[in-house]
């Protein structure tokens, strides 16, 4: 007999089962379904939340997108609103800068045209307006006159008690001339102790004498000056438009003739001129007597 290997395990010992592929269950068919189903839904679940995720992102972004123009319309606003301010305040600044500029241009020009110590037109402004008076006679057919007035011994005055007591009688004299004439009428300083007024549109030399009788009369009273009561006069030389000159150099020299007549003849009245006196003006400026100069 063969001896034959026997498969079989030895005796006593049990051999354990073979191992076999788990044999197909009667649910499994069911269960990859619902496996299926499940996997289905946690995908449409995970695409739900990426599509959330989007829409948050969205927002987020049309949040910030909107907050980023509103900062840029607030940034703007802002500078808009500076740019107004300095624009206000550039034209404030320039309008300043205009007004001083036109206040210091009228102060030059009233400066240029005006005695700095008494206020009054000075000798530039006169003669302006002497030619426009003469312009003014001529084409009306009116009169004018002009007076030229100077203080009796002013000198006296700056001698003893000082220039700035002189200073204050020229003042308180301006004061006194322009209350006796009207306000057409112009008074004027040429500098020193010498004023001439300017009377346009008179009738008759009776209208002027009438006002050189005021003038002296307004300068009776004293005047309170440095502790003081100064007594001062005038001497005043008349001419008239058309009568005793036709143009603005003649109308004033022959003024100043007939002052420095009324000096002559003891000072404190007025002087119509009269062309005589040009003898003697001739005769004061050579400082030599005329031998046809008629008697004063
Ligand atoms: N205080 C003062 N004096 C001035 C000014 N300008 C000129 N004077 C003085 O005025 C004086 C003028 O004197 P005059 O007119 O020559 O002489 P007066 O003493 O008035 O004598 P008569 O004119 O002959 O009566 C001079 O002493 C000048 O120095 C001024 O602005 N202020």
């Amino acid at each position: 007999m063969n001896a034959v290997r026997s498969r079989r395990p030895p005796t006593g010992r049990i051999a354990p089962a073979p191992e076999q592929a788990t044999p197909p269950t009667p649910g499994a068919g069911a269960l990859s379904e619902r496996e299926a189903l499940v996997t289905a839904a946690e995908a449409a679940l995970q695409q739900r939340e990426r599509a959330l995720e989007q829409r948050e992102l969205a927002v987020q972004t049309r949040e910030e997108l909107a907050n980023e123009q509103a900062l840029r319309r607030i940034h703007t606003e802002t500078q808009l609103r500076e740019a107004n301010e300095h624009l206000v305040l550039a034209s404030l600044r320039a309008q300043t800068k205009t007004e001083a500029a036109e206040t210091a241009t009228a102060q030059m020009s009233f400066l240029a045209e005006h005695d700095f110590l008494t206020g009054l037109p000075n000798r530039s402004l006169l003669l302006d307006r002497l030619a426009q008076s003469i312009t003014l006679a001529r084409r009306h057919g009116t009169k004018i006159a002009l007076m030229y007035l100077d203080l009796d011994h002013f000198k006296e005055i700056n001698d003893s008690l000082g220039h700035p007591a002189g200073d204050q009688l020229l003042q308180s004299t301006a004061q006194r001339l322009q209350t006796c004439v009207r306000n057409s009428d112009t008074v004027s300083r040429l500098g020193g102790d010498e004023f001439v007024l300017l009377l346009s549109d008179i009738d008759t030399a009776q209208d002027t004498i009438l006002t050189a009788e005021k003038l002296i009369a307004s300068m009776a009273a004293p005047h309170a000056i440095a502790g003081h009561q100064l007594h001062v006069t005038l001497s005043i030389g008349i001419s008239l438009f058309p009568d005793d000159g036709q143009d603005v150099d003649s109308m004033l020299k022959n003024a100043d003739t007939a002052m420095y007549h009324a000096k002559r003849s003891g000072r404190n009245r007025y002087q119509l001129f009269a062309p005589t006196m040009n003898f003697r003006q001739a005769e004061r400026r050579s400082g030599t007597p005329s031998e046809h100069a008629p008697p004063l």
